[in-house]
């Protein structure tokens, strides 16, 4: 007897997306994006301008880029088996909110390089599968307009911290009044780093006016200018570049940024246990375990080295989030079995936006969904809750 998948009648899991795929095979359709992630990236080479791939595919030098990929294949996953796993949960708790699993959308700015829908058919793709978005204060598109794609799903705002209280307070109350969940404020760009892809071509897309729709729709930013935005871009473009960072800032800045805002903040970037200690000491509800993708400090420490360290300074008492180079299932499970409540995925979806726009980034998130679902499975475990360093091989 021959049996084909019947995919609605298998139980509802993300795996079932593999299934999906394969029953599609029977019909001779074959997946229109290349599965790997290796594959999904050269496929963007081939339809983004040279400098827009590298301005995203780049890194500060590459090897702590490169140190972010290695340092995964150290920890190894140690499976249990005739365990019961026919029902499975990939949720998790964040902020004290259950979302549907550990994935999160990165901060990723100026997605117009990338693709036209940019950060709106990014949202429109983390509403599908319900996975909470994080947007960049240097995004293509104003805030509130993309805050309306996500519907019921959760979005959370990232600040870049600029050298100006007032705008400060103004993009955070903005992104509350605008229904964001919570503010993420990027502690590691202070400046941008020697990146030397970018150099190379000379190219840095915001000082053509690209990635400021959140500052020419600020009324304190534009309060700043003498002609309305539109009139003069390059007025815009010295005026952002005049306010953007703020180099000067300390720790006890932190507490102005707690006043302005009754949304919880998380800090990102943190890599050292004593910051996430100070991190907490200032009254911050999370830290996200970041080295920026490798585009901040080369030389740095891979990111999921220095995971343990800060979920041992502060797990207990705060939630830590990771990211940087999470690419397949398994470097998720790895990431919450060293103490993670979260990761975050930059890359992986910026690759699929490339290909195919929403389509493509709904994909990735997916296959993602799909592969820790089934890696989960594998592993003997039907929780991510259930994860702990002892799933780690010693
Ligand atoms: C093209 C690009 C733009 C980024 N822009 C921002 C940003 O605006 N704000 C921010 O906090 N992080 C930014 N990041 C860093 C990501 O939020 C995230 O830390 C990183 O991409 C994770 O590593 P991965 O790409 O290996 O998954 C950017 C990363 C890339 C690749
Ligand atoms: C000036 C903001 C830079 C955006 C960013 O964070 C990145 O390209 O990594």
């Amino acid at each position: 007897m021959t049996r084909s998948f019947d995919v609605a009648t298998a139980p509802e899991h993300y795996g079932n997306h593999q299934l999906g795929i394969y029953a599609q095979g029977l019909k001779g359709q074959l997946p229109e994006l290349p599965l790997r992630y290796e594959d999904m990236e050269a496929r963007a080479r081939e339809v983004l301008p040279p400098a827009a791939y590298w301005y995203v595919a780049g890194g500060a030098g590459e090897t702590s880029m490169a140190a972010n990929r290695s340092a995964f294949d150290r920890y190894r996953l140690l499976p249990r088996m005739l365990t019961d796993v026919s029902q499975r949960d990939l949720g998790r708790t964040v902020l004290g909110k259950r979302q549907v699993s550990p994935l999160m959308i990165a901060p990723l700015g100026v997605q117009e390089i990338i693709h036209d829908q940019a950060e709106l058919g990014v949202a429109r793709a983390a509403a599908a599968v319900d996975v909470p978005m994080i947007l960049s204060t240097v995004s293509s598109f104003a805030l509130e307009d993309v805050r309306k794609e996500l519907g019921t799903t959760s979005g959370w705002y990232q600040l870049y911290w600029p050298n100006d209280d007032a705008l400060a307070t103004s993009l955070v109350q903005r992104a509350e009044k605008a229904g964001y969940e919570a503010i993420v404020v990027t502690l590691d760009t202070k400046m941008l780093a020697w990146r030397e892809r970018d150099l190379d071509g000379a190219y840095l897309p915001f000082l053509k006016g690209q990635g400021l729709a959140n500052y020419t729709s600020d009324p304190v930013f534009c309060a700043g200018l003498e002609k309305p935005p539109q009139d003069d871009m390059r007025a815009v473009v010295k005026h952002w570049s005049d306010v953007f960072a703020a180099p000067a800032r300390t720790w006890d800045d932190l507490a102005r940024l707690r006043d302005a805002t009754k949304l919880p903040i998380v800090l990102k970037g943190v890599l050292h246990p004593e910051d996430a200690i100070k991190a907490r000491e200032a009254g911050m509800d999370g830290v996200i375990v970041s080295n920026h993708g490798g585009r901040q400090v080369e030389g740095s420490i891979a990111a999921i080295d220095a995971l343990a360290g800060v979920v041992d300074a502060v797990g207990a008492r705060m939630d830590v989030l990771f990211d940087s180079g999470i690419r397949r299932g398994a470097d998720v499970l790895k990431a919450i079995a060293l103490g993670a409540d979260a990761v975050l995925i930059g890359r992986p979806f910026a690759w699929g936006l490339a290909c195919a726009g929403q389509a493509g980034v709904e994909e990735v998130l997916r296959r993602l969904l799909a592969d820790i679902d089934l890696t989960l499975a594998l592993t003997g475990n039907d929780s991510l809750d259930g994860l702990s360093r002892v799933s780690l091989a010693p």
